[in-house]
């Protein structure tokens, strides 16, 4: 299986075609099985905006109060998810959209953080595969919204890179694809900043010990490392503006973008 997150920063709202769920049911007719794991935490931003809340960040995690959490729950198991299912549904394939809460996908754990609370915000400390396998069984792609819940029924938001690592390392993927809005990792050179093509849990390590990598990368490169440590072969991080990237790089490694392995530098 292949789990691809798509990245709210770069999925489209405005009822355009969409190049990048035209590359997935084309991976998917070829037979690749693909999983997609969805965020939108820039939408998530905008209405909570409009409601006068403002949003924040603690090492990339969204700081959860009740309000947020709510939001959470519309706009990622609501608004977000079943607007990429029909976009499925008009490019003519079948699409299910679930979120982690159901089937047992995720169970979680409040996350905790050195820098303070994070409210709502959850750990995934088990993933139920079982759902997704028979969704796949059955012809459909799945698209799963980053929700989880905890043993007492508390629902939680999580961040999407977070989901996305657990359930690819749960499936045991040979492939996770972190589609965003930038070409990959950045670093900078004597040439400038420029694009790195290869990294492993070293150097990112150290890459986010020196500040080269911050925000919305953090949970990224994290999610990266947990789903080596669980067995995905290589993870890749891929700019989902980039049309046709991520078929390029599924078909013949051609997507550019950063490839984390477990190994030695790739690359
Ligand atoms: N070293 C880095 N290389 C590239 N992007 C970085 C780096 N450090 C921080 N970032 C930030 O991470 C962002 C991607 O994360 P995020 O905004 O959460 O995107 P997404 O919605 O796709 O998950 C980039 O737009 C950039 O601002
Ligand atoms: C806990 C946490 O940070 N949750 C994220 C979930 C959405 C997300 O991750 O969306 P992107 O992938 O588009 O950034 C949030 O609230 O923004």
């Amino acid at each position: 299986m292949l789990v691809i997150k798509y990245g709210g920063s770069t999925i489209r709202t405005d009822g355009s075609p969409d190049p990048v769920i035209g590359d997935i049911i084309e991976l998917h007719k070829k037979g690749l099985q693909p999983v997609v794991v969805h965020g939108g935490g820039k939408a998530m931003s905008s209405l909570l905006e409009q409601l006068g809340h403002r949003s924040q960040f603690l090492d990339g995690y969204r700081v959860t109060d009740d309000v947020t959490l709510k939001v959470a729950a519309m706009v990622l198991g609501g608004d977000m998810n079943k607007r990429l299912v029909a976009a499925f549904q008009a490019a003519g394939s079948a699409a299910v959209g679930i979120t982690g809460v159901d089937g047992g996908l995720l169970t979680v754990q409040k996350k905790h953080h050195s820098g303070g609370d994070l409210g709502f915000v959850g750990e995934v400390e088990a993933v139920n595969v079982t759902l997704i396998h028979a969704l796949v069984a059955a012809g459909f792609i799945p698209v799963i919204a980053p929700l989880g819940v905890d043993a007492q029924g508390q629902i939680y938001n999580i961040n999407a890179d977070s989901a996305a690592g657990a359930i690819a390392g749960a499936l045991e993927a040979e492939k996770l694809y972190l589609l965003t809005d930038v070409p990959g990792i950045l670093h900078e050179t004597e040439a400038g900043r420029e694009l790195l093509p290869g990294a492993t849990p070293a150097l990112i390590a150290d890459l986010i010990a020196d500040g080269t990598i911050s925000g919305g990368m953090i949970p990224k490169v994290e999610a990266c490392l947990e789903a080596l440590r669980h067995g995905a072969a290589h993870v890749h991080i891929i700019d989902g503006n980039d049309p046709h990237a991520l078929l390029h790089e599924a078909l013949d490694g051609r997507g550019g973008g950063t490839i984390i392995r477990g190994g030695e530098l790739a690359r």
